[in-house]
C-alpha cells in the first residue's frame, strides 16, 4: 500500500472522527452538519482539520476547538492537531438554514408538553419549571423550555445565560445551558430594558418561538406561562393546543383561592391537567434539618381536588434552591442532594403523560 493511500484513509478517519463531535450549540454532530470542512494528513502525524462555525461571534467556539482537537489526537498515529474555526460562508448558512426548517419536527407534537401555571406571581412557578427540565435532561431525556412569560421572563437568570441566540437563515437555535433547549424574550432584550409589547405583538413572539426556532426533536417541552389567565397564557393555548397544565401553589390558602382560576380555565378550555406542584411546602432549617410550615398547608391538596387531579410533590423552602438561583445554575445540578432538589428529580421523573380528550373537540369529518 502507498504512503498516499495510507494518508487517504487516515483522512477519512479523522473527519469521521471530527464529525461526530457535537456543535455546543445545536446538540448536533458537525457532520450532520456539514461544518467539518477540510481535513489534512501530514507526515509525522501532524493533521489540520478546518471547521466552519455557524456564527462569526459564536459564543463556544473554544469549547468546540478544544472538543475536535481532543477527539482526533485519539486517533491511532495522530501526534499533533490543529483545529481552525471559520464562519460558514453566507450561501452555506441559507442553505442549512431550509434543510433544518424542512428536517425539525413541529414543535407541538412533542410527546409530552406541559404548560407550567400559577395564579399568582413569586410562588416559585419559573424555579419549578427550570428545575425540572434539568432534572429531566439529568435524566436523559431532550428537554425544550419556552419561557413564555414574555415580560417577567427569569430562564436567562435561572439557568445563568445571557446572550442572543444563533440565526441560521432565519432560523433560531434554542441556547443550550444544564442540557436544556431554551428559549425566552430575555435572550433578545439588555437586562434593563423593559419588554412594552401588547396583544398581536405578544401572540407574534410567541408563534416565532414555536415556528422559528429549530427544537429538533424533544421528547418534553416546558412552557413557562407568566402568572394568571392573560393574553400571552390564551395564545399559547391556542397555539400548542395538547399542553396539559401543571399547576404551582404554594401551601397557603390564599394562594390556592388564586391557582384556581387557572385551574378553571383548564376546565373551560377542555385542556388535560398533568398535577399540581406545592412548593414553599415547609422550610427545612439548614442547622438541625427540622422543617416549620410558613406558608401554612393544605394548600395544594385543596387545589388538587378542586381541579381533579394529584399533588406530584412538595417542594421545600430551602437555602440550596434559592443560593442556585441567585447563582445561575438549577439545584438540580448544584446542589442534588438538597431536599428540594431531590424532591423535584422526584416529580420529573413521575410526571404524568396526559393526553387531551377528544370531547367537545371538532374533528375533521365532513358530512355529505
Ligand atoms: N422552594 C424554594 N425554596 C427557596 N426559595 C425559593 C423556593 N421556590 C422559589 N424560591 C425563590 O422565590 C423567588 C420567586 O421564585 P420564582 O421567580 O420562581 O417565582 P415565580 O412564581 O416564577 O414568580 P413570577 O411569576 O413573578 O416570575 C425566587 O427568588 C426563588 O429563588
Amino acid at each position: 500500500m502507498s504512503v498516499l493511500a495510507t494518508w487517504s484513509l487516515d483522512e477519512e478517519r479523522v473527519r469521521a472522527v471530527a464529525g461526530a463531535v457535537l456543535e455546543p450549540e445545536a446538540g448536533v454532530s458537525l457532520a450532520d452538519l456539514g461544518l467539518v470542512d477540510d481535513v489534512s494528513v501530514h507526515a509525522g502525524g501532524r493533521v489540520r482539520v478546518r471547521v466552519h462555525l455557524l456564527a462569526r461571534e459564536h459564543p463556544s467556539a473554544d469549547a468546540l476547538a478544544e472538543a475536535v482537537r481532543g477527539a482526533v489526537s485519539c486517533v491511532p498515529g495522530v501526534r499533533r492537531v490543529s483545529v481552525d474555526l471559520a464562519p460558514l460562508p453566507e450561501r452555506a448558512r441559507a442553505e442549512l438554514g431550509d434543510r433544518l426548517r424542512a428536517d425539525s419536527p413541529p414543535v407541538g407534537r412533542t410527546p409530552r408538553v406541559y404548560a407550567v401555571a400559577s395564579g399568582k406571581g413569586g410562588v416559585g412557578k419559573s424555579t419549578v419549571t427550570a428545575n425540572l427540565a434539568a432534572a429531566l435532561a439529568a435524566q436523559g431525556q431532550r428537554v425544550g423550555l419556552l419561557d413564555a412569560d414574555v415580560w417577567g421572563y427569569s430562564v436567562p437568570q435561572l439557568f445563568g445565560v445571557r446572550r442572543s441566540p444563533i440565526a441560521i437563515g432565519g432560523l433560531m437555535l434554542p441556547v443550550l445551558a444544564h442540557g436544556v433547549r431554551l428559549m425566552s424574550t430575555g435572550f433578545f432584550v439588555a437586562e434593563d430594558q423593559p419588554v412594552m409589547w401588547r396583544g398581536p405583538m405578544l401572540h407574534k413572539a410567541l408563534e416565532q418561538f414555536l415556528a422559528d426556532v429549530c427544537w429538533g426533536e424533544l421528547d418534553v417541552l416546558l412552557l413557562d406561562l407568566p402568572p394568571g389567565t392573560g393574553d400571552i397564557t390564551l395564545s399559547l393555548l391556542e397555539l400548542v393546543p395538547d399542553a396539559a397544565l401543571l399547576a404551582v401553589t404554594t401551601p397557603q390558602i390564599a394562594a390556592r383561592t388564586v391557582a384556581a382560576r387557572v385551574v378553571r380555565m383548564a376546565r373551560d378550555t377542555r385542556m388535560p391537567i398533568a398535577g399540581v406542584v406545592e412548593n414553599m411546602a415547609g422550610a427545612v432549617c439548614a442547622h438541625c434539618g427540622d422543617s416549620t410550615s410558613l406558608f401554612g398547608h393544605g394548600g395544594g391538596d385543596a387545589l388538587a381536588e378542586q381541579a381533579g387531579t394529584e399533588v406530584l410533590g412538595r417542594v421545600p423552602l430551602d437555602l440550596p434552591l434559592r443560593e442556585a438561583g441567585d447563582a445561575g445554575v438549577p439545584v438540580v445540578v448544584r446542589s442534588p442532594e438538597a431536599p428540594s432538589a431531590m424532591e423535584l428529580f422526584r416529580i420529573g421523573a413521575g410526571l404524568p403523560a396526559v393526553r387531551r380528550s377528544l370531547l367537545g373537540r371538532s374533528l375533521p369529518l365532513m358530512v355529505k
